[in-house]
């Protein structure tokens, strides 16, 4: 099937500068795709590029099979059919809800405009808040207006840069819910841009890690919390730590935590160092006596989960999050559990 989108090996930069190198990427029709990466890596330069504001210093751009930019060619962003949601909303501060959603119904009679805004707005669940102006609306329902208005025309591709970022934790993360509902519901794919990863996750099919301007990796959410292909991507999706170890066999490995014996073999050679990243979660503390014992420095409790600071004999810090109560305070002297089904191993 030809992809709706395909990014061929394309490099971005501002004069010749170059940003990000090389990113290679498809979207399908109707899928959800985000690019996760810190500040600063180019995100936004990618996404404009996908829009048509910037040029591409090498490779390309296809959509539908027909390429839209490459090297000394960019097909102007109004005939993309393309619609882009922006950070800062970017309503029209003198127009109302209505017509700040009309403005991208242009062509079109007076009654259709009426019929298609109200559909609009009862999809984005503003139905009563036509007749109010952007700075009569909170952050969240400008956010959802903003959306109406990109969905107007009924682009088969929506770009979102950082579309939540002015609202509050809770908030972003049921609107990027409901957005990906509406999404869905419409068959419109979309790319978004942000540097939140439960945002991301909760978003989309396909997640990109952006980092030291190229694509680190690009798969399912599930893909690359699981098998993320270097420490870069595994630090980006969910918290963890890299310890190094030694591989005894295929399924056995020796780190400053213990030995740890996994339910699958992680490839490595035997007697071959490596590094593994574990996650809080995987590492219990117990009041057992065992092979690594630690002290309990801090103790943080999160409602669903305690996260215990702990100390190891060399010193170093660690995080274990429990999800049941254990009980144990600070000061304890614990041993530690490495709970392993799914070994993360880079090689060293
Ligand atoms: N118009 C511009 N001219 C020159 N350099 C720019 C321009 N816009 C952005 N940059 C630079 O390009 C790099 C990538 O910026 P970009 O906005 O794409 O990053 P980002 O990943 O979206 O960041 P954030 O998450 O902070 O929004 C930065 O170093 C930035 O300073």
């Amino acid at each position: 099937m030809t992809p709706l989108l395909e990014l061929r090996s394309i490099s971005c930069g501002y004069d010749n500068t170059v940003i990000t190198q090389q990113l290679s990427f498809q979207l399908q029709a109707g899928e959800i795709a985000c690019l996760l990466g810190p500040s600063g890596c180019g995100k936004t330069t990618v996404l404009r590029a996908i829009a048509g504001f910037n040029p591409l210093l090498s490779g390309s751009i296809v959509q539908n099979g027909t390429p839209i930019s490459a090297a000394g060619f960019t097909l102007p962003p109004e005939q993309r059919g393309i619609g882009v949601v922006f950070q800062d909303y970017a309503l029209f501060p003198h127009l109302s809800v209505f017509d700040n959603i009309a403005f991208g119904l242009k062509g079109r009679s007076r009654d259709e405009k009426r019929e298609a805004v109200a559909a609009l707005l009862q999809l984005v669940e503003l139905p009563d808040l036509s007749a109010r102006y952007p700075h009569e609306l909170s952050g969240g329902q400008q956010q959802r207006v903003a959306l109406a208005r990109a969905l107007a025309p009924k682009p088969k591709l929506l770009l979102l840069d950082e579309p939540f970022s002015n609202l509050d934790t809770d908030l972003r993360r049921q609107l990027a819910l409901e957005v990906r509902s509406i999404l869905k519901a419409q068959g419109i794919a979309a790319i978004m841009v942000t540097h939140d990863q439960e945002e991301a996750f909760a978003i989309s099919d396909q997640l990109g890690i952006l980092a030291q301007g190229q694509l680190q990796q690009w798969g399912t959410p599930t893909e690359l919390y699981y098998r993320p292909v270097n420490p870069l991507v595994a630090g980006f999706v969910g918290k963890g730590e890299l310890f190094s170890g030694e591989c005894l066999d295929a399924t056995t490995v020796r780190t400053e935590l213990g030995t740890i014996e996994f339910a699958e073999p992680f490839g490595a050679e035997v007697g071959k160092p490596l590094s593994l990243f574990i996650r809080p979660g995987d590492i219990r503390p117990s009041i057992e006596p065992g092979a690594v014992m630690a002290t309990i420095e801090q103790k943080e409790f999160l409602g669903s989960s305690v996260v215990y600071q702990l100390s190891l004999p060399s010193g170093r810090r660690i995080e274990s999050e429990i999800y049941e109560p254990l009980m144990l305070e600070v000061g304890a002297r614990v041993s530690l559990h490495v709970a392993a089904h799914r070994p993360i191993a880079f090689a060293l």
